[in-house]
């Protein structure tokens, strides 16, 4: 673990962030497959809140998914934690994948990055956001998406058709998956989950190449950590799907053309912890297996990825929302 940075080497902080997730994903357990997303939500937000409450730091939430879809959430500016210790920042999305949960699909994770107090990008209340993550550095809005798929396919040595682009299949992504086709590239759609499929563009060696399209302004906020401890690219901007939520973004101060570079996302070392609800494929050799109940409780495996390349599976077995080993 040692190399990540700063407060983010502190083993105390990563456990208590392990046992958040770890809880959140055992909590949702006796609700996969039951077909009810806001019960998946409800259940991993009150088992994540509990785990927070003896952390040991200085704890603020600034980003707490679940407002774009009226679901339950931790709120924005609650604070958590002893009060002892690092001023912290956490994003969170206590299930990203709720309806793969209800649904009892692979693909659901409860998931949260810290990073040092004001590290986080401020979108005030932007539920959407235009994306764009990759593994190669070449990665940038303003450029044409065909510049940035000849330069993987150079990079890998292969023809533009090799190179695979997850964009997420939604009425409003149709012109970046028309983009990516007239590149040659192979687009690769998906119903939920930009935040799995972001963590396997910004590895190289993945089935995934590229992340582009608009998703949930939460899960990239902090998913910015892992890319950024991950090696990866990526930049995002503010895209407002209804003129409400143009008018609150606006209102709240926050640029509409301004295109947030990974340092804008997330500026300081971070930590990212993902535990799998269902089944969930990060990238590269790991395969987390979605919560299960065993004999002491239920086990759960989870992935902490931590700025400077440290990464490591943490697998334990959850009693009563308390980690047991
Ligand atoms: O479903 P929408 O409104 O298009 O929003 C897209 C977002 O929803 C998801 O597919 C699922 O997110 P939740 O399970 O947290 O609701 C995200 O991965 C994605 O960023
Ligand atoms: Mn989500």
């Amino acid at each position: 673990m040692s190399g990540s940075g700063g407060v983010m080497d502190d083993p105390a902080l990563v456990e208590a962030l392990l046992r958040a997730t770890t809880a959140a994903a055992a909590a949702t357990l006796p609700l996969v497959g039951s077909g009810d997303g806001d019960a998946v939500d409800g259940a991993a937000v009150a088992a994540m809140r509990f785990a927070l409450t003896d952390a040991p730091c200085d704890g603020r939430v600034v980003i707490g998914e679940g407002e774009k879809d009226e679901a339950p959430m931790l709120a924005l500016g609650e604070r958590f934690g002893t009060g002892e210790g690092p001023a912290i920042d956490l994003a969170v999305d206590p299930v990203d994948g709720t309806r793969l949960a209800a649904a009892g699909r692979p693909g659901a994770m409860a998931v949260a990055s810290i990073a040092p107090r004001g590290a986080f990008c401020d979108l005030g209340p932007a539920h959407y956001l235009e994306k764009l993550v990759s593994w190669h550095p070449a990665a940038a809005l303003d450029r044409p998406l065909s510049e940035l798929i000849t330069a993987i396919a150079r990079e890998r040595g292969v023809p533009a058709g090799a190179v695979r682009v997850a964009v997420q299949d939604r009425p409003r992504n149709a012109g970046y998956a028309a983009a990516a086709r007239a590149a040659g590239a192979e687009v690769v759609p998906f119903e939920h989950g930009d935040v799995e499929r972001s963590l396997r563009a910004a590895q190289r060696g993945t089935d995934l190449d590229v992340l582009v399209g608009i998703g949930g302004a939460p899960e990239g906020v902090l998913v910015s950590a892992a890319v950024r401890a991950l090696g990866g690219a990526m930049q995002a901007r503010p895209a407002p799907q209804s003129d409400a939520e143009r008018r609150r973004v606006l209102d709240a101060g926050v640029d509409l053309d301004r295109v947030l570079t990974l340092d804008g996302l997330c500026s300081g070392p971070a930590l990212c912890v993902l535990s799998a609800v269902t089944e969930v494929d990060p990238g590269g050799a790991v395969r987390l297996t979605g919560a299960a109940r065993v004999d002491e409780g239920v086990a759960v495996e989870s992935w902490v990825v931590a700025s400077g390349h440290a990464m490591w599976i943490d697998r334990r077995v959850v009693t009563d929302g308390f980690a047991a080993s």
